[in-house]
């Protein structure tokens, strides 16, 4: 097959970069100066640009420009940094106070129905208890003095991932309502909406957090999946008129020049899809001396500015780091995310405009809801045109050949499509419009049976033991939940039986590990079952909103028999 892609003719936008706070760029000052004084053992850069000033930023900066240095690279003793940082600044946490949910209950009326093991149900309880534990208001502080924090006000209350991640995040949040959902925690999940709609009025589109160095990038668009759980559990109209300006926005956003390249066929058909585009060229401020040295390898400046962005553009995908970013899969300066057409993307895209038809025709809009029909349509021809590889029955995402130097067209090529398998590749699978053929679901569903993913304890994310955490052996709770959910949507049967095993090795080994450190984890090892995951550039987190949602919507669905044992 032969197509031909065209980038946006002039490139127009393709180098905005959205600037940073003075405040941002000082405490990447005390994040690098702490690094050289504390050293690399348990550092973790992310504290410091979310610390909070006591005093305002000339008189801090002043006292920090005037800390005695030495050495050549002009290091602090530790003595006088942990001075000037417990003189000069909060603690990280302190901008995000405890917040009690008004609609938490220990045990709320009809909790998980299905789940009838005692010990089953008790843990199940204890993980709903969590959501106290993750609930949190913007301080009256960061509300009267915004200036002081990097903490981003918010109108409503918020669920925080947990441990390092004190802030709301945006794809996470769609997992915490799903789990929320289960809890009956409707009036909570509306507020994570209300807050979610207030950064489209805002800033013109969801951010990746709540803190001022993520404005430069948003992440994995869920907003429009999240409002239509919602509704579907609430009927609440006024929720769906409140969003649907801020869904039309956000959908605009997401086609904009800089995101949108245009795939031309050997027929003249024309496919628009969408990429990762951050508007950031430098290295992120929550990781500003790895992100340098990484980019040392480049000499030129505009090397470097594209590595910064094909960087904060994979942070922008939620999947930071994985090979699936790179051009050579052991090699981390090969980094080329704005580069890729990727499947998941345009298939979060393509609900996007799916729902907004359902809305729009709830509200009775009937234009918006033909055009966004017809969008839908056309999203679902680009994603089987470009994606789709029928000898494999998995969509592949795509590499464009000239990566991003503007150029009207590039002739495509089979061989661009990245045949290593992501669990990325069945994520068109949670989209009922994929469904229509029954004997397509169920080469997906051999695809994935035989794509090596599939493990004792649950779906990895890819094949490659690269040491990043979007990679082999880690599973993540939101690509377990969209896989199970769309092989359970297929209405096959054995899909349907293949989704429940993949969900109870999934409940096993959160309950497992739960049970070894009385944490629920932000990733576990699917190869182990019980066994939390690692690599990447941060300790494992525990908390943690998407798993805790994960559990719960499965135990939902499923249930848990009397006689069925939870041990691994
Ligand atoms: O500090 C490094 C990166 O941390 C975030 O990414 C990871 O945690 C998020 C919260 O759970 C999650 O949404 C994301 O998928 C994880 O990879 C943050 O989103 C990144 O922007 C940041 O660079």
């Amino acid at each position: 097959m032969s197509l031909t892609t065209s980038l946006s003719p002039n490139c127009s936008g393709t180098d905005t970069v959205v600037a940073t706070t003075p405040l941002v760029t000082f405490l990447v000052r005390v994040q690098e100066t702490a690094l050289g004084t504390f050293g690399e053992e348990d550092f973790d850069p992310k504290l410091y640009v979310d610390l909070s000033l006591k005093f305002n930023l000339s008189k801090t900066q002043k006292a920090f420009d005037e800390l005695p240095r030495s050495g050549e690279n002009g290091t602090v003793s530790v003595e006088d940094l942990k001075v000037f940082i417990a003189t000069y600044f909060d603690d990280a946490a302190d901008d995000l106070v405890y917040y009690d949910p008004v609609d938490f209950v220990p045990e709320p009326e009809g909790f998980l129905p299905k789940v009838k093991n005692p010990e089953v149900r008790s843990w199940a309880l204890e993980v709903h208890a969590l959501w106290k534990n993750l609930s949190r208001k913007v301080s009256d502080g960061v509300l009267e003095h915004s200036e002081l924090h990097t903490l981003l006000p918010l109108p409503e209350a918020v669920v925080v991932p947990g441990s390092r991640f004190r802030e709301v995040y945006y794809w996470d949040s769609y997992w915490v309502i799903r789990g929320l959902l289960a809890s009956k925690m409707y009036e909570t999940a509306k507020a994570i909406v209300t807050n979610l709609i207030f950064h489209v009025d805002t800033y013109g589109y969801v951010l990746n957090g709540g803190r001022a160095y993520y404005t430069n990038r948003s992440q994995p668009p869920l907003l429009s999946a999240m409002v239509y759980e919602i509704y579907n559990r609430t009927c609440d109209v006024e929720l769906v008129r409140k969003a649907l300006p801020a869904l039309l926005k956000e959908h605009a956003f997401w086609n904009s020049e800089i995101h949108k390249v245009t795939i031309q066929d050997a027929q003249g058909c024309n496919h628009n899809l969408s990429r990762y585009y951050a508007m950031w060229n430098k290295p992120r401020p929550e990781r500003s001396r790895k992100d340098k040295e990484a980019a040392s390898k480049f000499l030129g400046n505009s090397e470097k500015q594209q590595f910064y962005r094909d960087v904060a553009s994979a942070a922008e995908s939620g999947w930071d780091f994985s090979t699936r970013w790179m051009r050579n899969t052991s090699e981390f300066s090969t980094m080329s995310t704005t580069s890729i057409l990727p499947v998941d993307l345009n298939v979060y895209i393509l609900k996007m405009e799916l729902d907004i038809a359902f809305f729009a025709n709830v509200l009775g809009n009937k234009s918006t809801v033909e055009s966004f029909l017809e969008a839908a349509e056309a999203r679902k021809n680009a994603i089987n045109s470009v994606f789709w590889n029928d000898e494999m029955g998995q969509w592949l995402d795509y590499r464009l050949t000239n990566g991003t130097i503007c150029k009207e067209s590039e002739t495509w090529q089979a061989c661009n499509q990245n045949q290593n398998a992501y669990a990325s590749n069945f994520i068109p699978l949670w989209i009922d419009l994929f469904h229509a053929d029954a004997a397509l679901v169920e080469n997906v569903m051999r695809s994935f049976q035989s794509s090596g993913l599939v493990h004792a304890a649950g779906i990895a994310t890819s094949l490659i033991n690269s040491g990043h955490q979007w990679d082999f052996p880690n599973g993540w709770a939101p690509l377990q939940h969209m896989i199970v959910e769309g092989l359970l949507r297929s209405g096959l049967k054995e899909a349907r039986s293949l989704a429940e095993d993949i969900a109870v090795r999934w409940i096993k080994t959160n309950y497992v590990g739960y049970k070894k450190t009385g944490a629920m984890h932000e990733k576990y090892n699917v190869q182990k079952c019980g066994e939390f995951g690692g690599g990447g550039f941060y300790k494992p987190q525990t908390g943690f909103g998407w798993s805790n949602g994960v559990v719960l919507t499965f135990l939902e669905e499923f249930g848990w028999p009397e006689d069925l044992s939870i041990g691994c």
